[in-house]
Parts: structure tokens; C-alpha cells; sequence
């Protein structure tokens, strides 16, 4: 597992905060670096391990402090950034003085990183259906309708935990109602059609521009039995790809759902449904010109925190 690190350089009284922020925002760890707990060492005490301390030889903030949080990495980095740089720029208004209010993003490669990741990541119910349960964790299903989804993460994105993953698995609990034909477009860790093949989806095709995505989905296919028949390769969007199905789900920036939206059209069957998510609040209008350009009904529109998913179907011949 890859990590990135986002560091918030604030001041000593704004620490706390910031690093609420940073945990509520998806950081399974934070670091704090004050320059006040630096001030508070006195030079010969003894240390946690009972070591002389000399505070020269210890690197050290000058002034203020910087509050580092642990992420897995996402592509949705860049909106991730400036939902916390929004959140810190904020703290004014609850009279905390956010200091230099810098935010800066770095990618760390840090096997310790994934122990840490082990640590936090447990089963976790995430529809009225679908429990995700990590590889390590011995579950037994609590309730008869409970569906499990066992994932290694991995290097891929895709823990179910993200909410524009979780807003997809809310789609599918939705619209399926048992055999229908799928392409997972950007399938990451494989989740959703591993979900699917557990809501009753019958034949699944995944797809995804990065091979370490598609060794990590067919690893995680090859733990849930009930997902063996799903085919998965490397492909970019629906290039190449000329079918007819009854539902295609994407899980992609919204960017690059606007060229998905007519190779999606040309792949589905008249009615059959597309799911998007991956869409944050300004571009959800975007999405949706793209999708009634194309003769797409939006259906709903799902929201999780800062994010949106949408479900729209092929207009059939006749439909307004
Ligand atoms: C946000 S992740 C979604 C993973 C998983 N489907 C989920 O919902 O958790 C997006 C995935 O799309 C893949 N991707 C990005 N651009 C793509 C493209 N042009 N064609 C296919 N896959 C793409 C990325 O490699 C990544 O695995």
C-alpha cells in the first residue's frame, strides 16, 4: 500500500483541531510537530525511554506547529487537498488562529504505513447488504441478508470505505434486481463487482487503465467465490469495447466520466442503467448536461459528505 501524507503547517492552539480535521477527512494517523512541546523539554530530564535528553540534537519546529495526516493513496488527492485547506481556512471563524494555514500533499512509501492500515481497517457493514471484510479478519456474517465482500486493498484503490465507493455500492443495492449483465469501468480492488456478483448481477466484465489495479482485482476476485466467473483486463474507459448491457458502473473523476458518458450510451441497452460516482458538488452539474446530451434520464442523485453519485438510464425509443 502506497500512502500520501498531507501536512497542515498551523499553530500550536489550532492542533487539535486540524488534526480532527485530518481524521475526519480519512487520515488513519496524524503527526504532530509543536514547536510548544519542543519550549517544554528540559535539557538532562529523562525521556520516555530513560534516555538523557539534549533538545539541540532534537529536530525541531521553530515556531508554530505542523499536523501530519496518513491517507491510503486516491486519485481524488487534488480534491482532497482543498476540502482540508477550505476546512483550515475556516478555523478563523471558531476564533483558532490557523497560523500560516499552508497545506501541502507528499507521497510516502513507508512500509510501516500498512501495519498501521491493518490496525484501522476492520469489517464494516457499508449498505444495508454489503459488509466489507478485510482478508486478515475472521467474520461471521450477522444477519441472513448480509452479503460479504472480502478485499486485500492492496495497492489499488477501492476499501469500500471511501464514500464515492460506498455511494456506488448504495447504487447497486438500488437499481439490481438479480441477472442482469455489468462492465465495472476503473475497477480498483475489484469491490463492485465483487458487490454485484453478490447482489445477483450474472455476467460482470471489469476494467481498468492500471495493471496493478487489475492484478489487485483479480486477487481479490479470487478470494470471494461467488465473484469467479467476473472477467477483468486492462482497458482504457470502453475503448475497443462494443456490447450491450444492462448496467455499467464508474467510479471516476468527473472528468473522465465526461468521455466515459457516449461510450457508455453505446454499451448499453435501451433503459439500461448507468451509475456514476467520484463527482464532487461543482461538477455535478457538468455530469448531468453530459448525461441528458447524450439521452440519459437521471434517475437520482446520491450524496455522502462531499460527494455526489448519480444513477441515470438509456432513454428507450419514445421516452421524452
Ligand atoms: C476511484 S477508483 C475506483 C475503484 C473502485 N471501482 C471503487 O469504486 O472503489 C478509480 C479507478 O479508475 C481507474 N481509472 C482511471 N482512469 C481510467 C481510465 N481512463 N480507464 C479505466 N480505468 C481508469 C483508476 O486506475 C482507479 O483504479
Amino acid at each position: 500500500m502506497d500512502w500520501t501524507a498531507i501536512k497542515v503547517v498551523s499553530s500550536s492552539e489550532a492542533v487539535e483541531a486540524v488534526s480532527y480535521i485530518l481524521t475526519s477527512e480519512g487520515a488513519v494517523g496524524v503527526q504532530i510537530d509543536d514547536a510548544k512541546d519542543f519550549a517544554n523539554l528540559k535539557p538532562g530530564r529523562y525521556g520516555k525511554h530513560g534516555e538523557i535528553i539534549d533538545p539541540e540534537k532534537i529536530p525541531h519546529r521553530e515556531s508554530g506547529a505542523a499536523v501530519t495526516g496518513y491517507f491510503p493513496q486516491n486519485i481524488f488527492f487534488p480534491e482532497l487537498v482543498s476540502t482540508i485547506q477550505e476546512k483550515v481556512n475556516k478555523l478563523k471563524e471558531y476564533q483558532l488562529d490557523p497560523g500560516a494555514g499552508v497545506v501541502v500533499s507528499e507521497a510516502v512509501n513507508n512500509k510501516d504505513w500498512a501495519t498501521v492500515w491493518q490496525k484501522y481497517y476492520h469489517p464494516l457493514r457499508v449498505t444495508n447488504q454489503l459488509t466489507i471484510v478485510p482478508q486478515w479478519e475472521n467474520y461471521q456474517q450477522q444477519a441472513t441478508n448480509e452479503k460479504l465482500i472480502i478485499l486485500d486493498p492492496g495497492m489499488a484503490f477501492g476499501t469500500g470505505t471511501h464514500p464515492t465507493t460506498r455511494l456506488m455500492l448504495e447504487a447497486l443495492e438500488i437499481v439490481v434486481r438479480g441477472g442482469e449483465s455489468m462492465i465495472d469501468v476503473g475497477t480498483g480492488s475489484g469491490v463492485l463487482s465483487i458487490a454485484a456478483k453478490q447482489l445477483g448481477v450474472g455476467k460482470v466484465e471489469a476494467y481498468d487503465v492500471d495493471e496493478v489495479a487489475v492484478r489487485s482485482a483479480k486477487k481479490n476476485i479470487a478470494l470471494n467465490p461467488a465473484a469467479a466467473d467476473v472477467k477483468v483486463g486492462v482497458n482504457s474507459l470502453l475503448d475497443g469495447i462494443h456490447t450491450q448491457a444492462d448496467l455499467i458502473v464508474a467510479n471516476i473523476l468527473a472528468e473522465i466520466i465526461i468521455p466515459l458518458v457516449p461510450q457508455a450510451f453505446e454499451n448499453l441497452k435501451p433503459g439500461g442503467q448507468f451509475l456514476v460516482s467520484g463527482i464532487i458538488k461543482d461538477k455535478v452539474a457538468l455530469v448531468e448536461q453530459e448525461l441528458m446530451k447524450h439521452h440519459f434520464v437521471i434517475d437520482q442523485k446520491l450524496r455522502m459528505k462531499d460527494w455526489y453519485g448519480i444513477i441515470a438510464h438509456k432513454s428507450a425509443e419514445g421516452e421524452e
